[in-house]
């Protein structure tokens, strides 16, 4: 997922309304509610989240809409049930014999038991996300599974004036194009909030500076070692938050050693940042990456298994990565990854690359095929 950096993006007054909406329309959807997604002319949706869903919330959704309730997935997932469609177009099923509750957590979750066929009724969405896109992409920044049980607002029904039917019905009301420029905003409103000096084992010249999007959107952190000087390249490590690798100790991946080993590097360095991203499992949040592993654990590798869940590969952005540093005063890096797609987002996002340093651990007995995969499918350069 690119998310390139836009030269009017600090220009530009931060539309707070369309953030305050897409925030407030993540939690209603983590809570099992209904929201109106309103696309361009005039056509809007009755929208909510397939991991929620239950028979009562299915049926209460199709008589407020007063239209047959469809099923939109990615299209990663349809790909992965058997459709052939574009892994990058949303695909909405609308089966001849309607939707159950049961079929729509079988066609969203392949993590359940009941293997889901091919389903009938699917059509691919081209030509730009529109209301159904928007509904994934929602669902995916909620970091819940991406689907979404939507129903079509007919004009004769409040579709035309989907502000006011939202009103009259207590639901929130959410714009298709701000749900897509959500996180490219959130990016644009972080701020340094919190600073401490937080000496570390490794490295005792160390502080934290903590930056918050106005938004109500994710935190991360800057972990600042020495004295890096302003202006000039710093050796930096980009680290996306792995609960189980970094806290825990897992052995799946190998986030535990490059968080330590990055620490302990620049602080042999003498100075340098290691930003702590909230971006866990690659951007698919902790109980997704959990999903992810069951299926790892049933044959898929690690790309693979986030695609067969409707996500891609890496749904990472590094916007926030980006305008954290240029915030600090640093407009270049000495970046300490094996990652290609890392450095080349970096630089999209505005900051430049000067140097690729490896950041490469030894394999631990169990993430031989997570390594592998990450060579052969990732580009990583080991
Ligand atoms: N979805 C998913 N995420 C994983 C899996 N294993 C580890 N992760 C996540 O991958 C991220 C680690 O990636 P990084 O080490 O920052 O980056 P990288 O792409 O490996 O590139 P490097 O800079 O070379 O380390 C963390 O957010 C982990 O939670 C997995 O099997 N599935
Ligand atoms: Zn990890």
């Amino acid at each position: 997922m690119v998310l390139e950096y836009a030269s009017d993006d600090l220009a530009t007054p931060l539309d707070h309304a369309a953030q305050r909406a897409v925030d407030r329309a993540l939690s209603d959807l983590r809570r099992g509610e209904a929201v109106v997604i309103a696309g361009a002319n005039g056509r809007a949706l009755l929208a909510m989240a397939a991991e929620a869903v239950t028979t009562r919330t299915l049926n209460q959704l199709a008589a407020l809409a007063g239209t047959p309730v469809a099923l939109v997935l990615t299209g990663q997932r349809g790909r992965a049930l058997g459709l052939e469609v574009p892994a990058d177009q949303p695909v909405r099923i609308d089966p001849p014999a309607g939707l159950s509750a049961d079929l729509v957590r079988d066609l969203s979750d392949p993590t359940r038991p009941a293997r889901a066929g091919r389903p009938a009724g699917a059509a691919s969405l081209g030509g730009g996300a529109g209301p159904e896109g928007a509904a994934t992409i929602l669902a995916k920044i909620a970091r819940l599974l991406p689907a979404a049980i939507v129903a079509d607002l007919p004009a004769a029904r409040g579709g035309a004036d989907a502000a006011g039917f939202a009103r009259r019905h207590d639901l929130l009301c959410v714009r298709a194009a701000d749900i897509v420029d959500y996180r490219r905003r959130s990016a644009r409103s972080l701020a340094r909030v919190a600073e401490a000096a937080v000496p570390l084992e490794d490295a005792e010249r160390t502080r934290i500076v903590a930056f918050r999007p106005s938004d109500g959107g994710p935190e991360h952190l800057a972990i600042i070692i020495g004295d890096p000087a302003p202006g000039q390249p710093v050796l930096a490590r980009l680290h996306s938050e792995c609960f189980t690798g970094d806290l825990l100790g897992s052995l799946r991946c190998d986030c535990g050693p490059q968080l330590r080993g990055a620490i302990r590097e620049i602080a042999s360095a003498g100075q340098g940042i290691v930003l702590y991203l909230a971006q866990e499992g690659r951007g698919i949040g902790l109980m997704n990456k959990l999903r992810a592993y069951r299926l790892q654990d049933g044959g898929l590798d690690t790309v693979d298994a986030n695609t067969v869940l409707g996500f891609d590969a890496d749904e990472r952005v590094y916007l926030p990565a980006a305008g954290m540093l240029r915030q600090m005063g640093y407009g270049q890096v000495r970046l300490m990854t094996n990652n290609p797609d890392k450095m080349a987002q970096l630089a999209a996002c505005g900051v430049e690359v000067v140097e690729r340093v490896p950041h490469i651990f030894p394999a631990n007995g169990h993430n031989e095929a997570y390594l592998r995969t990450k060579a052969e499918k990732s580009g990583h350069l080991f």
